[in-house]
């Protein structure tokens, strides 16, 4: 059977200033395919895994591992292309929507592609927005907006594990609809492609995942299949 494409084995984090737990003793694995959603109130961890499992943080013990694989020093740009953490707030910056867009083929991993103007644009469509957008100031683009072209920007690299942190969390429920399918569509373009999602709507879990860990106190503390909606509690 082919190893999942990437693992948490144990792995700990602690906050180095205080030495408090964030991620107690976490394993969980991403298959080729999967849609797993990482519920649980705020501040039981759900962030901290996330940037740990693309190692954005650091790890105290425990190993992450890409196709079985432990990541190593030359193969951490490589891994960012192919595992990629979408952080909920998404930093104001300088310059077009296009330029924001564009701004990922600078940078040496990507210098063999290229910029997708008319793909950017089909998609800018499919989510029932103008598709001049890209040439407006990011400074001026609204919250929603500005989550939809950092999710653009990932997705245009065609990473293989994309990990979304309340990635619709500032999108009206139309436009949120229009994103959830084009992450569908754009999973089943290729069998490998797996998202991780998290979510305080039970009911977008249960429309984006189909296995979700349960976390508290930066625990694993459940794991279930299936739906989630009509639970009580903070998903
Ligand atoms: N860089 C950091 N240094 C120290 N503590 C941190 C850091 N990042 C997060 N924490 C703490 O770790 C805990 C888990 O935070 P995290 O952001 O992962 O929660 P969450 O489950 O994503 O919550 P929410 O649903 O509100 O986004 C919180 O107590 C938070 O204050």
């Amino acid at each position: 059977m082919a190893a999942p494409l990437l693992t948490a084995e144990q792995i700990t984090r602690r906050d180095s200033a205080t030495g408090r737990v964030l991620i107690d003793r976490v394993s969980m694995s991403i298959a080729a395919g999967e849609r797993i959603g990482l519920v649980g109130s705020s501040g039981a961890g759900k962030t901290v895994l996330m940037r740990s499992m693309v190692l954005l943080d650091p790890v105290q013990e425990g190993r992450i591992l890409w196709q079985g694989q432990p990541v190593v020093g030359s193969e951490v740009p490589g891994f960012r292309s192919r595992a990629m953490y979408l952080p909920q707030l998404v930093p104001v910056t300088d310059g077009t929507v296009e330029e924001f867009l564009r701004s990922p083929f600078e940078w040496k991993i990507h210098r063999d592609r290229r910029y997708d103007a008319e793909r950017i644009a089909a998609w800018i469509d499919a989510c029932g927005l103008n598709v001049d957008l890209p040439r407006g100031p990011m400074m001026q683009a609204s919250g929603g907006e500005r989550q939809l072209f950092a999710l653009l920007r990932a997705l245009q690299l065609d990473p293989i594990v994309v990990l979304f942190d309340e990635a619709t969390a500032s999108m009206d429920a139309e436009l949120t609809r229009r994103v959830e399918a084009m992450i569908s569509d754009w999973q089943a373009a290729d069998p490998q492609r797996s998202i991780v999602w998290t979510s305080h709507s039970s009911e977008q879990i249960d429309r984006m995942t189909d296995r979700q860990i349960q976390l508290q106190a930066g625990q694993v503390v459940g794991e279930r299949h299936g739906s989630v909606a009509g639970e009580a509690g903070n998903v």
